[in-house]
Order: C-alpha cells, then structure tokens, then sequence
C-alpha cells in the first residue's frame, strides 16, 4: 500500500511524548495528563497520517482507516497483532471486523481528543498491516 507513514520520519520528529522546541517536556509529561495534539503538532503529523490514508472523522478529534486483507485468518492476525501492541500501549482502538475488512478509529479518551499516543499507535498499525 503506497504512501504508509514511514514510521522514522513520524516517530523521528515526534518521538512518543518528546516534542523538541514545545514550551515543556513533552506534550504528554504535563502533570501527568496526557495533552492532545497542539497545532503544530497536527500541522506536521497530520499530512502523514493523510498520505497512509488515515482521515480525520467528522465531527470528532479522531483519525479512522479501514484495512482489507485476504481473508478472516489474515484480518484477525493483525487484529492480534494491534491488540497486543495496544495493552502494551495501555491505548487501545476502537473497531470493527467483518470477515477480511478491520475499520479503525484511534482517538485518546483521556484527552478527548488526538495525542502523540494515537500517532505512535497509528504508525504501529500500519508497519503491522504488511506482516
Ligand atoms: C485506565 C487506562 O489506563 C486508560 O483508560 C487507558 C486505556 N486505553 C486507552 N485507549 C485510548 N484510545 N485512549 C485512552 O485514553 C486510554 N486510556
């Protein structure tokens, strides 16, 4: 699948909860509350997340991409896969399975809204969607 996030380049400028030249350690570290995505932020990451075919849902501060694999067997390996990665995030998707077809929504509960975790996440979804 042409144009996936090309996890260096996302992680690379963003590293999870690192954001060089913000007024404070990390988008996340502030008091503990995780903070959603800041202009800036979103003006550098969002694109990236376009060009691997991630939109933004109407109407609410997400991003959703729908996957389609050869058969159950391959959608529920990434699923695994996702779902692994997500209890070792503590960030888990919201989605929805039919047969080959996974559709996924990342947005982060605790901010109401997009943060550094729903990109990392995001980058980790698609470099697992090859495997
Ligand atoms: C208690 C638990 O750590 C929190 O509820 C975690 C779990 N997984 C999560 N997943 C997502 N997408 N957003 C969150 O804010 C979140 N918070």
């Amino acid at each position: 699948m042409s144009g996936l996030i090309n996890p260096k380049m996302a992680l690379d400028r963003y590293p999870a909860g690192e954001f060089k030249g913000g007024h404070h350690s990390g988008p996340e570290k502030q008091a503990g509350k995780i903070q959603s995505l800041n202009e800036e932020e979103r003006a550098h990451l969002l694109p990236l997340l376009r060009n691997a075919q991630w939109v933004e849902v109407v109407g609410r501060d997400a991003i959703y991409k729908e996957f389609i694999f050869k058969d159950f067997n391959q959608a529920f390996g990434f699923m695994s896969r996702v779902a692994l990665q997500a209890e070792k995030m503590d960030h888990h998707p919201e989605w929805f399975n039919i047969y080959n077809k996974v559709q996924i929504t990342l947005s982060t509960h605790d901010c109401g809204g997009l943060s550094q975790r729903d990109i990392t996440f995001a980058t980790f979804i698609d470099q697992a969607s090859l495997m």
